[in-house]
């Protein structure tokens, strides 16, 4: 990492006595530890990446992300319903009109049904424009190479040239990233004009059977026609995410802030939560909508610091607290996060990732989570909100509209075998079409229960 945040942010700095203010305090938030950060081996090539950064041209418009604040403070007040879901790590090789269109396909499909089932509004974000870079767990692999860390950083291919973190990919990335938003825009807006079902070859007889006339009459629905499609990603290389940040026009509370013009929405990741970390002290400075991800070792004091700090002037929908518990443990660690976060009076976004928390490695090596898990972690969630009287605000997934062979189970029981068919992921394992839309018919029942007035049982 640069850590140059000097030279990043003297254009900022230069303007007023605001700017400068701003300017400064991102400098002491950068000057605090950062983890997962790439060695540069050139780090003056490095720091004129980061300068060149600095004036790209804006992925997303600021009153669009002032539009997801608003209906993010919907989904807070429960509303509305939030729907997240892409490529666990977006490749620059996927810039594509086909696979874009794939997976906003499936968002907008997925959004239509838990729309229509729940009588909410849906708010569709991508994983997408900007999800090119990974935390790890390991910093080797087991063939002793550095690790992948996402297309931004170097590349998967297993060389120690290929795996040597370049700098360059930082605006590879950026341009990758404004040529993913430019067709999304365009794809989202070819969604909304003709909706279509989703492919025609689930097999006759299975739960992937019923989807298609049930998905063939979601399409026909009169779903919002004029939605925006949001995106985010997580604020993960601070190379990268700090450059282009500029003073915020809108912001809610007295103090300036700066916004991302790189996406709509950030998320800081399990690994780079430390409440004394850097990415946390950025994300303190921004207007965007923030989420924060908390695995199973999150103390609910920990949860009522990330809100003090990411949501000091109480705005709803300003925090979303993206919980990755699994589904062994997210009955027994979330209530006491929910009843504290409460308790304080502010309103975030509960949001269930029912990926992360339910990884597994196959005999062969191979990632994979089962589809059991993931509904399992979804009805815990659902559970532990219908106890407390909270509302489950959205869902988060890594899913794609392809037809991949990479999760476990589901309509078609996909089995350890079956795997390597079409496993295609670059980092963790997506749910398929088909899986998505039979896990949309299950999510669409809970939170139809979970909408209905106390009192009124089902129909
Ligand atoms: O997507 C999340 C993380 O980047 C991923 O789960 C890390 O995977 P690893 O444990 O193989 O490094
Ligand atoms: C890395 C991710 O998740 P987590 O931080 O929850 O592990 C992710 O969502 O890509």
């Amino acid at each position: 990492m640069t850590r140059s945040s000097e030279a990043a942010h003297g254009e900022v700095r230069g303007r007023n006595t605001r700017d400068a203010r701003l300017a400064d305090r991102l400098a002491a938030a950068l000057d605090r530890p950062a983890a997962q950060q790439p060695e540069w081996p050139d780090p003056a090539r490095a720091r004129t990446v980061v300068e060149l950064l600095r004036t790209a041209p804006p992925i997303v418009a600021e009153p669009e992300t002032a539009q997801l604040s608003e209906r993010l403070a919907a989904v807070a007040r429960g509303q509305a319903f939030l729907l997240q879901s892409g490529d666990c790590a977006e490749t620059f090789a996927e810039t594509t009109a086909s696979h874009l269109r794939a997976n906003l396909g499936l968002l907008k499909r997925m959004s239509l049904l838990l729309a229509r089932a729940a009588g909410l509004p849906v708010v569709p974000l991508a994983r997408m424009a900007g999800q090119y870079a990974k935390p790890r767990s390991r910093s080797v692999d087991a063939d002793g190479l550095p690790v992948y860390r996402g297309d931004m950083v170097n590349s998967a291919e297993p060389t120690l040239a290929a795996r040597t973190c370049d700098p360059d990919r930082m605006l590879h990335a950026h341009e990758h990233a404004a040529r993913a938003m430019t067709l999304a825009r365009r794809a989202y807006a070819r969604e909304q004009s003709n909706p279509r079902t989703g492919p025609s070859s689930y097999p006759h007889g299975t739960a992937g059977g019923r989807l298609v006339g049930t998905a063939e009459e979601t399409g026909r629905d009169q779903g919002p026609r004029s939605e925006q499609i949001y995106v985010g990603h997580e604020m993960l290389l601070l190379d990268y995410e700090c450059a282009p940040l500029r003073a915020a026009g809108l912001t809610t509370g007295p103090e300036p802030l700066l916004v991302s013009p790189l996406a709509h929405f950030l998320w800081i990741g399990e690994r780079t939560r430390g409440l004394g970390d850097a990415h946390l002290a950025v994300a303190e400075l921004l207007a965007n909508p923030i989420g924060v991800k908390i695995g199973p070792s999150t103390t609910p004091e920990e949860a009522v610091e990330y809100v003090r700090r990411l949501d000091p002037h109480a705005t709803p929908g300003r925090l979303t607290l993206i919980s990755r518990m699994g589904r062994s443990q997210v009955r027994e660690v979330l209530p006491p996060i929910v009843e504290k976060v409460t308790s304080t009076g502010h309103q975030v976004v509960w949001q269930c990732d029912a990926m992360h928390g339910n990884s597994r490695t196959t005999p062969d090596g191979r990632k994979t989570r089962h589809f059991d898990d993931i509904v399992a972690e979804i009805e815990g969630f659902f559970e532990v909100h219908r106890s407390l009287g909270t509302h489950p605000g959205g869902l988060h997934l890594e899913a794609t509209g392809e037809d991949v062979t990479e999760c476990l189970g589901g309509a078609r029981g996909l089995g350890e075998a079956d795997l390597p068919a079409r496993y295609r992921t670059a980092c963790d394992p997506r749910l398929n079409e088909e899986q998505s839309m039979e896990l949309a018919f299950t999510v669409a029942d809970l939170l139809a229960e979970a909408m209905r007035p106390a009192g009124t049982g089902s129909p």
